[in-house]
């Protein structure tokens, strides 16, 4: 299964965390905001799609840089690993809201580093350089 990730950079090199719902998969723990691509879609468009649905902002396809991957174990009932695609986003329109999770927040990577991350996140925070 592939999914899709952004890390928004603000001005500051601050990064924004979402808190994932409590009901999901990995509820309550912290994320790069994204999502899984759908048949037939590019990454980008995906992505551009997941951080419309769960952010409000717009982002515009080449404004996604690719940064790093990690992959996981298949979810129960599927055969397909997880692999997540991070990309790192410094331009976009709107100001990010939690309009599917719990929360989201702007954080130094030092400070997104000591959140409770769900384990793959833990893995790209590791590998992502800004
Ligand atoms: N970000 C992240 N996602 C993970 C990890 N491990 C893991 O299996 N996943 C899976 C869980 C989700 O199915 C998927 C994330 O995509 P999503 O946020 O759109 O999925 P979701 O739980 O909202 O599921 P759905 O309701 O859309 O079906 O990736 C992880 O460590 N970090």
């Amino acid at each position: 299964m592939l999914i899709v990730a952004a890390a928004l950079i603000d001005g500051a090199g601050q990064v924004l965390m979402h808190r994932r719902p409590l009901a999901k998969h990995h509820g309550g723990l912290w994320e790069f905001p994204g999502g899984k691509v759908e048949k037939n879609e590019s990454p980008q468009a995906a992505l551009a799609r997941e951080l419309a649905e769960e952010l409000g902002i717009r982002v515009d396809s080449a404004a996604l840089e690719p940064a790093c991957f990690a992959t996981g174990a298949a979810l129960p009932g599927s055969e397909a690993p997880v692999v997540i695609l991070l990309y790192t986003c410094r331009k976009w329109a709107g100001e990010p809201q939690a309009l599917e999770g719990e929360a989201v927040r702007w954080c130094s990577l030092a400070e997104a580093e000591l959140l409770q991350l769900a384990p793959l996140d833990v893995d790209l925070m590791g590998r992502l350089r800004v």
